[in-house]
């Protein structure tokens, strides 16, 4: 059996080849809580906005998603099956290179794009069981140079269906944007012409981030991808194939699985939409789980404010006679915090609360309140 130190690059852990779940990513505290199938019928079931025809108000369906769950599996949104079965396909040849084409693109210290694990796993010691490569829609062409040197074919036609790709889902982000604040109660012509708003649908900006959690020998000891919320506006993630995605819910404290729907985007809601909408829209936990049979890809394309924006409550989210319960922070300045937060075992939308917002605003605030399980593992795994 090949080892690491077989391999040409050492810094490179051949999931391929592991015939065991070794040490270094076996995590503690993977089954503190049960797990419950979001695509029964019941309490569990994760909702669903249809953006087609058969939805009367969709606004109204994000907001009660929004508000309950942070998360939706949104349908009808008229990004071709046809198209997103050539992306998964375009993904899997990606990841199929071989591992010195990889490591030719790992993502630099303090970096936000390139190959290799996720920024959020350098909080932690334990390794995650995935591979993922970041990159930014707007600088596609030049990004995957780093993977397909020789450009190619195979580097034209990811280019290619990503460009699509991207057309479809940033004209889907703007009309989502738009139901979102409708949903906040604001009327079609305030999300033209207040300023906040109409600022933030001009300049959201893009990031796409493919995760590949091959199968695993041990799937109950090894984890995909750790519980985080995500940091910025919202994501749309596509997991149409294998299911492995779970939201955290309480109480009682539970993981929901979302259910693996062809053609259809969960949609998470992030920390800066968190606190864009004043808490009343919650960002949520979620992690992915792997499997032992199947391979799992999945992608997802995140929203958010240009970096050097600052974020802070909408004037139309506050209630009357109340003060923001967030001071206002730019994204970088919010992901410096939750780094402090994961190594103090904080929650980072507290550190951002603002001293005047009562405690029932932070109670009410979803994810910063109660149960936090990345805190859980934080304790235990934060790197020294
Ligand atoms: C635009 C984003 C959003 C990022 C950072 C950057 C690029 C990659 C995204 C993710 C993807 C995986 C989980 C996460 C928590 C991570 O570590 O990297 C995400 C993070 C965030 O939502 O904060
Ligand atoms: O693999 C998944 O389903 C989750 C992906 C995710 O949470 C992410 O990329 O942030």
């Amino acid at each position: 059996m090949p080892t690491l130190s077989h391999l040409k690059n050492p810094r490179y852990f051949d999931f391929r080849a592991a015939r065991r779940v070794p040490e270094s990513h076996a995590w503690p505290g993977l089954h503190d809580h049960p797990v419950v199938d979001g695509g029964a019928q019941g309490p569990d079931a994760v909702p669903v906005v249809d953006l087609g025809a058969a939805e009367a108000d969709p606004a109204a369906a994000v907001a009660r998603a929004a508000e309950q769950w942070g998360a939706f599996l949104l349908t009808g949104h008229g990004v071709p099956a046809e198209l997103l079965a050539r992306v998964e396909d375009r993904i899997a040849t990606m990841f199929a290179l071989p591992a010195d084409d990889k490591m030719r693109a790992v993502r630099g210290p303090g970096d936000a794009c390139g190959y290799g694990s996720p920024p959020i796993s350098s909080f932690f010691s334990k390794c995650m069981w995935s591979e993922g490569y970041t990159f930014s829609p707007a600088n596609l062409r030049a990004d995957l140079r780093k993977l397909w040197p020789k450009a190619g074919d195979d580097y034209t036609s990811f280019c290619d269906v990503m460009e699509e790709f991207h057309k479809h889902m940033r004209a889907l982000a703007d009309k989502l944007l738009e139901l979102f604040l409708m949903a906040l109660g604001l009327t079609d012509e305030q999300v033209g012409a207040v300023e906040a708003e109409r600022r933030i649908a001009e300049t959201m900006t893009a990031t796409m981030h493919l995760n590949w959690y091959p199968r695993c020998p041990d799937p109950r000891r090894a984890l995909g991808l750790i519980a985080h919320t995500d940091s910025g506006f919202f994501t749309f993630v596509l997991q149409s194939l294998v299911p492995g995605l779970q939201l955290f819910r309480h109480p009682p404290d539970r993981w929901v699985g979302v259910p693996a729907v062809p053609g259809a985007f969960v949609v998470n809601v992030g920390d800066l939409f968190h606190i864009l909408t004043n808490g009343r829209f919650h960002s949520v936990y979620h992690r992915a789980v792997v499997n032992r049979d199947l391979d799992r890809i999945s992608l997802g394309y995140f929203l958010g404010p240009p970096l050097h924006d600052k974020v802070a409550p909408l004037r139309e989210a506050v209630p009357p006679g109340r003060t923001p319960a967030y001071r206002a922070v730019t994204w970088p300045e919010y992901m410096g915090v939750r780094k402090k937060a994961f190594t103090t075992g904080a929650s980072a939308l507290k550190m951002v609360a603002l001293a005047a917002a009562t405690e029932l605003e932070l109670d009410d605030a979803g994810a910063g309140a109660g149960a936090d399980p990345a805190v859980v593992h934080q304790q235990l795994l934060v790197s020294s």
